[in-house]
């Protein structure tokens, strides 16, 4: 049996209201020693806390939710107390002296939650990003993997995955049967298209990583051309040294900026020479070459033919009499503010259409790559018609779906399979 636990849940005090739950075999036991008795489940009843030496601790809401239909799917107690620091850590203080209780560990109710099949795995890891969440997207993205659409979704698809791999196997039997080469009958070739379909738009969204992190934004060129100016004024902070001497960034810079709602990560590299001898520069190079690979925006301040496919060109220093501006995309200068709001305007415009999402469905990068393993395995269903290799692909598909969940592959498909049945069966 498990121990109980109890934990603060509301935020830090003080506060106007502080919830304290207990969770576990024990908590009707510990509202009893600290509440006088146990309230009727689901009632709220206000009664005054005492410690085991009877010294009143604080008027409080005592609610008893008996499991398994709760949060954790255990014995659930909350204590709706005043949010001072000194009440919350006396009323603590009285419940750790309760004989089977100890203080949670982080995480510890949400852990219950899904070992006691209360939660899946995608909807804990949901909760752990609603937590965190700070721009609209993460939040709405967060809170519907929290109430488990990621868990949903994956459930429905391992639904018609587990479909489809019926219906083949009925026709492999059907064909050592008949004892025919072809046996007609059912093609799963449409199903298997309109899945991967699904998977491949579900894979297209942005990531909670993404979302999260915000569009990685990295500026690149040669010595000098002034992107370490520019990652100043993009900044709005003196984060990085400029000098006119080349060769003066020479490790990468991150800062993270947000504007209009959107979160950016923003990269000021070291100036790409073509050759050089100094052991520092050509590491500062190389990382260059690496935050570049990496970029979901890369800003070029460098001649045009120079530009890595895809980058914005920028021609830098548009305030110098006479700067050519030939092939660029845009002429920026740390010292126009309107060039630098015309940057902005760009970035919000591609930076914005990478994190919008049809739906409120975004995965982790893990989820991602287990989803892509599914979908690499039905893509390769989906280009043969020996239906022996259709139904192994399916198997090999359902594998890494189930995963996401937390589940193995053979638990995944008898929830699929039992699902169907109804309540009471
Ligand atoms: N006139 C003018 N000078 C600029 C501008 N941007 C940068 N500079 C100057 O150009 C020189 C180099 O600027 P940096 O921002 O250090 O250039 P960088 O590309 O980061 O250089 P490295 O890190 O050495 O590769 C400095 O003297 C800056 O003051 C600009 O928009 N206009
Ligand atoms: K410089
Ligand atoms: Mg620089």
């Amino acid at each position: 049996m498990s121990d109980t636990i109890f934990a603060l849940s509301s935020g830090r005090p003080p506060a106007a209201i502080a919830v304290v739950r207990v969770s576990g075999p024990a908590a009707c036991g510990a509202a009893q020693a600290l509440a006088g008795r146990c309230p009727p489940p689901r009632h709220a009843s206000l009664r005054t806390l005492r410690d085991a030496a009877g010294a009143a601790l604080d008027r409080a809401l005592v609610i008893y939710f008996p499991g398994p239909a709760t949060a954790t799917g255990e014995d659930l107690v909350e204590l709706h107390c005043h949010g001072g620091r000194a009440v919350v850590a006396a009323v603590e203080r009285a419940l750790a002296a309760v004989p089977g209780l100890r203080h949670a560990r982080p995480g510890e109710f949400t852990r219950r939650a899904l070992e006691n099949g209360r939660i899946d795995l995608a909807q804990a890891q949901g909760l752990a990003d609603l937590l965190e969440a700070e721009t609209e997207a993460q939040h709405r993205t967060a809170l519907a993997a929290a109430e488990g659409a990621v868990g949903r979704a994956v459930g429905g698809w391992l639904d018609r995955l587990s479909a489809i791999a019926a219906q083949v196997e009925a026709q492999l039997d059907f064909a050592d049967e008949a004892d025919v080469e072809d046996a007609g009958g059912y093609d799963p070739a449409p199903a298997i298209a309109a899945l991967l379909a699904e998977w491949r738009a579900t894979l297209a969204a942005p990531s909670v990583e993404r979302l999260r992190d915000g569009v990685r934004v990295v500026i690149a060129g040669p010595p000098n051309a002034g992107k370490s100016s520019l990652f100043n004024a993009l900044a709005d902070r003196d984060a990085a040294i400029v000098t006119p001497i080349a060769g003066t960034t020479r490790d990468v810079l991150e800062a993270a900026v947000m504007r209009d709602g959107i979160p950016y990560r923003l990269t000021d590299t070291a100036g790409l020479a073509e050759a050089t001898d100094d052991e520092v520069e050509r590491i500062g190079i190389d990382r260059a070459a690496t935050a570049m690979a990496g970029a979901d925006i890369l800003l070029w301040m460098g001649a045009p033919v120079e530009a890595p496919a895809g980058a914005v060109i920028l021609a830098g220093k548009a305030d110098l009499p006479g700067a050519d501006h030939t092939g660029a995309d845009l002429a920026v200068s740390a010292r126009l503010p309107h060039t630098i709001a015309a940057l902005w305007a760009l970035l919000a415009d591609r930076a914005g259409a990478m994190l919008t999402i049809d739906g409120d469905m975004a995965l982790r990068q893990t989820q991602r790559d287990r989803l892509a393993e599914a979908a690499a395995a039905l893509d390769l269903a989906r280009r043969t018609t020996d239906l022996l290799i259709v139904a192994e692909q399916l198997r090999v598909a359902t594998r890494p779906l189930a995963a996401l969940l937390g589940k193995d592959a053979t638990e995944a498909m008898l929830d699929a399979l039992f699902g169907r049945f109804c309540l009471g069966k």
